[in-house]
């Protein structure tokens, strides 16, 4: 029997937990059975209580008291401690029957994401051996990273990391679409999408001019600044052509408060996990084995 679940990840406040919120409330409104799981040793409050809460194992304030360590030391120290002990995960879990969604609520730490491998292996025992669930990665990023372009191409590359890291199914998101409506044009916003490296270009362009009359010119000040310099654009530009290159990165839109655009989302998870492929249908009651067996004599 396969069990069905997704690890919501990304940086820290990208939605996560808001997200897992109205993915839980859109199963329920559908009548469909979800397990919710915290990962996040410091998560206090929650919409829905969740199934496993990693700080019934341990939490992170707990770990900077004893251990000294800081919140991105304390929380790799929690998650140590996760895989040193990966039955509070595993006996919960195995009761899940077929018909769930197993939501896992992932921490914003984006080390977790990029180079330690923790999850990796977290991940190895979720998907096989005795659990065997069929998992599929759903990483959050903030939509207003896309005002800065610099900074939603490192965003993307944060993704792109963790794509690669965890080599499982895998869809990423633009999340808080309702903060940009109306500030970016739509013809743009497809731009971002389907991450295109031209965007870099543009907006180097962009920020090296300004605007005199009806006319850009160079502006003059712009090599001084540090961030609108030569080498930092031709930093970004290396990125964006990477990302443009590997053509694996691409978003969908969320906005966690409208329900169809969970529903959307909730498909294509269901389709990376090929949920309802396994979803067998149900034997009517009185089909019980005696009878099964009957009509095989017969
Ligand atoms: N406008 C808007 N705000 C949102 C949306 N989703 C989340 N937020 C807000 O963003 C903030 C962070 O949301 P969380 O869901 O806690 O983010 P998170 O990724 O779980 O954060 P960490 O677990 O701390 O990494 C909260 O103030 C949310 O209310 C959205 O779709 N639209
Ligand atoms: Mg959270």
């Amino acid at each position: 029997m396969s069990k069905f679940g997704t690890l919501v990840m990304g940086p820290a406040g990208a939605g996560k937990s808001t997200f897992c919120a109205a993915l839980i409330q859109h199963l329920q409104n559908n009548k469909r059975p979800c397990f919710y799981v915290n990962l996040d040793p410091a998560a206090e409050d929650f919409a829905f209580e969740p199934d496993i809460d990693i700080k019934d194992l341990i939490s992170l304030e707990d770990v900077m008291d004893e251990m000294s360590l800081g919140p991105n030391g304390g929380l790799i120290y929690c998650f140590e401690f996760l895989l040193e002990n990966l039955d509070f995960l595993t006996e919960p879990l195995s009761d899940v029957t077929e018909d769930y969604l197993i939501v896992f609520d992932m921490p914003g730490q984006i080390e977790l994401y990029t180079h330690v491998p923790i999850l990796p292996e977290l991940v190895k025992h979720l998907m096989r051996g005795n659990l065997n669930i069929n998992m599929c990665a759903a990483y959050l990023l903030e939509s207003t990273f896309v005002i800065d372009r610099p900074k939603f191409f490192a965003g993307t590359l944060s993704a792109m990391s963790a794509m690669l890291m965890l080599e499982m199914p895998h869809i990423n998101i633009l999340s808080k679409m309702d903060l940009v409506k109306g500030q970016v044009a739509k013809r743009d916003l497809k731009r971002f999408l389907n991450v295109d490296a031209d965007l870099i270009d543009e907006d180097t362009e962009r920020k090296s001019t300004i605007k005199e009359g009806s006319k850009r010119i160079e502006d003059p000040g712009a090599t001084e600044n540090i961030m609108g310099g030569e080498s930092f654009n031709r930093l970004n530009k290396a990125v964006a052509q990477l990302i443009d290159d590997f053509s694996m990165v691409s978003f969908l839109k969320l906005n966690a408060q409208d329900e169809d655009s969970v529903g959307a989302i909730l498909s294509y998870i269901d389709d990376a996990i090929q949920y309802h492929e396994s979803q067998e249908p149900k034997e009517p009651k009185d089909m019980d084995t005696g009878m099964m067996e009957g009509a095989m004599d017969g």
